[in-house]
């Protein structure tokens, strides 16, 4: 991929560390962002420090505040905005995009109140079908990324030829990339795990111990996969790095802005301020109110999810949400709910 156009959009600490992984690959790299300060600050200092402290971003990797310089001449296009922003920004960019760009993202989350998967938000906006998209997952922290340290993806599209052309892309010695085909398993795990591991975080925070977090990983790799399947995801694809790969790193690394978010709760702040003290995006909340919904809506029991949206949107103390799933009729490991 040397010497080819890619453009990320937009240049948070994930989409700087994607950039960053392109420009290595000796890609000519535009990493947009709306913020004109942090593109020059990339480009002139080679930092984005409020998202990856003082890393040296590599040469070849150059930020711009212009949608329309982003994307002329781009081969590649990687969607990397929060999930709450992935439709204003794709609407921006539909006008600049080449019909022949290979597009993806690696978004986790859902949109709210659609409840849409991220490839549906994308295909719409830009006017392309589902099968000519990916997606780009698995457990990989932007700080380690960006430090070059060894981590493993997915990238999933329904088209094994897209699928492909974004390993191209992105794969090197530092950065492995998988193939897969299930767009929804991926997706549904990616952003499940963000709940599991606010879960983990309050949990740890309240000194509940190794083997709460233990459960707490496998019951939400059941509830995961339970949605999953339900909304047409592969089973296997939960036992892959999007499934339990992602939910290992995301509940127990000190990266995590979801468990982070979780162990400040547990200090007795509100939401609002946690939110705010983290200063960075923790999907895991929207993604709660989601899969609440989406748990009714497919008629799939997610016990811990419920538990979660009680605790952060009802005011229930984390001590009687335990209670709650402790006290749950006996049941078999393997049984639906
Ligand atoms: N940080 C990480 O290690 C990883 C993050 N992700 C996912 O990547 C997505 C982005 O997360 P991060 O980069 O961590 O977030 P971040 O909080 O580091 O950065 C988000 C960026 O989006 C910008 N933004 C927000 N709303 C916008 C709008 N309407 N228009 C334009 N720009 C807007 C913000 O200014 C900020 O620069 C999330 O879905 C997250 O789950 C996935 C894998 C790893
Ligand atoms: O998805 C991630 C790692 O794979 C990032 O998770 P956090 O948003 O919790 O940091």
């Amino acid at each position: 991929m040397a010497n080819r156009s890619a453009a990320v959009l937009v240049a948070g600490s994930w989409g700087t560390a994607l950039a960053a992984v392109l420009a290595r690959n000796g890609c000519r790299v535009r990493l947009w962002t709306r913020n004109l300060a942090q593109a020059e600050e990339i480009n002139v200092k080679r930092t984005n420090s409020r998202f990856l402290g003082d890393v040296t971003l590599p040469q070849g990797l150059l930020a711009t505040a212009s949608m329309e310089e982003a994307l002329t001449g781009a081969e590649a296009v990687v969607f990397v905005a929060p999930s709450a922003a992935m439709r204003e920004v794709a609407r921006a960019a539909a006008p600049y995009l080449s019909s022949s760009a290979l597009c993806l993202h690696a978004t986790k989350g859902f949109e709210t109140g659609t409840l849409k998967r991220m490839t549906t938000v994308l295909a719409e906006e830009l006017g392309r079908p589902e099968s000519e998209l990916a997606v780009l997952s698995g457990p990989s922290h932007a700080e380690e990324v960006v430090r070059k340290l060894p981590t493993t993806v997915v990238v999933a599209s329904r088209s094994l030829t897209v699928a492909q052309q974004a390993q191209d892309w992105f794969m090197n010695t530092n950065f492995r990339v998988y193939t897969n085909d299930d767009v929804t398993g991926v997706e549904v795990a990616g952003a499940i795990k963000n709940i599991i591991a606010l879960g983990a975080g309050l949990s740890d925070g309240l000194g509940f111990g190794d083997n709460a977090k233990a459960a707490l990983i496998t019951r939400g790799l059941a509830e995961i996969s339970r949605l999953g399947e339900a909304m047409g995801a592969g089973p296997l694809t939960f036992a892959g790095l999007a499934g339990v790969g992602d939910l290992i790193v995301t509940c127990t690394s000190k990266h995590s802005r979801n468990w982070r978010a979780g162990s400040l709760l547990a200090t007795g702040l509100a939401l609002g301020e946690v939110l705010e003290r983290m200063g960075m995006v923790v999907e895991g909340v929207r993604t709660t109110q989601a899969a609440n919904q989406l748990a009714q809506d497919y008629g799939v029991p997610m016990p811990i999810t419920e538990q979660l949206y009680r605790v952060l949107f009802e005011g229930k103390s984390p001590q009687q949400a335990v209670e709650a799933l402790m006290g749950r009729d006996r049941t078999h490991e393997r049984r639906e709910a």
